[in-house]
């Protein structure tokens, strides 16, 4: 193995330091302490991961934590009217409304409907219009986090070659624009990608956000390439479950420059990522300076 690995789980811990700083001061200072609220309807195996964790990060960093979990038979109407509520909460300067959420729920409807100040998974459609057009937004947490690193890493971006493969909202899409925000050449792949081991061969900065268990093999890595891994998927191997990257770890890590882990990749630092949107919403908020380093 030849590739530095970048330790997300780190760097995350790093990006919480100075979220917990800085919510030190907002409360020694102004008095004020940022909130946020996660809403899970229903039961979904990685939202269930996701919130567990997220719910103890967001209290050792000092801030408030609002845990709404609602039935799987939970109503729109219902719904709206918690998120109305959590929109004009001023204890409240984040909500996250866990996704997938159960099919009689239109998702865009419920995303749209939160303000967008508050919208700190950034998938607000006023904040995807922000964002694609340069404007200061709420900036998606993964991408977000997987910027920082890639800036950690490589200092400046501009003029590499960038290939995301997968075109998610969530991911894949503001990726791409927060790669062309700092001046690289970006293709988005996807399935339908004709001859994706070639496109993905010509890339600086390789980000897979596919969901697909190690579908990107070493061979589709250019020597001395980035090489960010997005996905989490589980998998049975010799009779365990196994935490596995949408890249085939063993074999990329062979040529790439460096390479993101699963787990202890991007993971982690989404989870530090909003937390440091909850603290950007809230100084916001309140008309203070926004802190430095943890915005795209
Ligand atoms: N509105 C919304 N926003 C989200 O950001 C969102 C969501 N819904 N729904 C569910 C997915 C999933 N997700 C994860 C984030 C971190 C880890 C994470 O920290 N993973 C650890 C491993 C945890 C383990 O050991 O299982 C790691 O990669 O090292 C996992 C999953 C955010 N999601």
């Amino acid at each position: 193995m030849s590739a530095t690995i970048i330790d997300g789980k780190a760097f995350a811990a790093g990006v919480r330091a100075q979220v917990a700083e800085q919510v030190a001061r907002l409360k020694e200072v102004h008095g004020i302490t940022p909130g946020l609220a996660v809403v899970l309807v229903g039961e979904d195996p990685a939202s269930e991961v996701y919130v567990r964790n997220k719910g103890k990060q967001t209290v050792e960093v000092g801030m408030n934590s609002f845990e709404h979990k609602l039935p799987a038979e939970t109503s729109e109407e219902e719904l709206l009217a918690l998120i109305d509520r959590l929109n004009k909460s001023p204890a409240v300067h984040g909500i996250l409304v866990q996704l997938p959420l159960p099919g009689h729920l239109n998702s865009d409807l419920v995303i749209n409907s939160i303000d967008p100040a508050k919208d700190v998974d950034g998938f607000h459609i006023s904040n995807v219009g922000l964002l694609g057009t340069g404007q200061k937004a709420m900036v998606p947490c993964t991408p977000l986090g997987c910027l920082m690193m890639l800036r950690d890493h490589l200092g400046s971006l501009s003029g590499l070659n960038a290939v995301v493969v997968g075109r998610s909202n969530i991911v894949g899409k503001p990726m791409a624009q927060l790669l062309l925000g700092d001046s690289c050449t970006v293709t988005i792949a996807h399935s339908r990608t004709k001859d994706l081991a070639a496109v993905c061969r010509g890339a600086d900065i390789l980000v897979a956000a596919v969901g697909r268990p190690e579908m990107i093999p070493g061979d589709w890595v250019k020597p001395g390439a980035t090489v960010i891994d997005v996905g989490i998927n589980r998998i049975e191997r010799d009779g365990k479950t196994k935490l596995v990257g949408d890249v085939d770890f063993a074999s990329a890590a062979a040529v790439a420059g460096a390479i993101t882990p699963v787990p202890g990749g991007v993971g982690p630092m989404t989870i530090a990522c909003l937390l440091a949107n909850t603290l950007t919403a809230c100084c916001r908020a309140n008309g203070l300076p926004e802190p430095e380093g943890l915005t795209a």
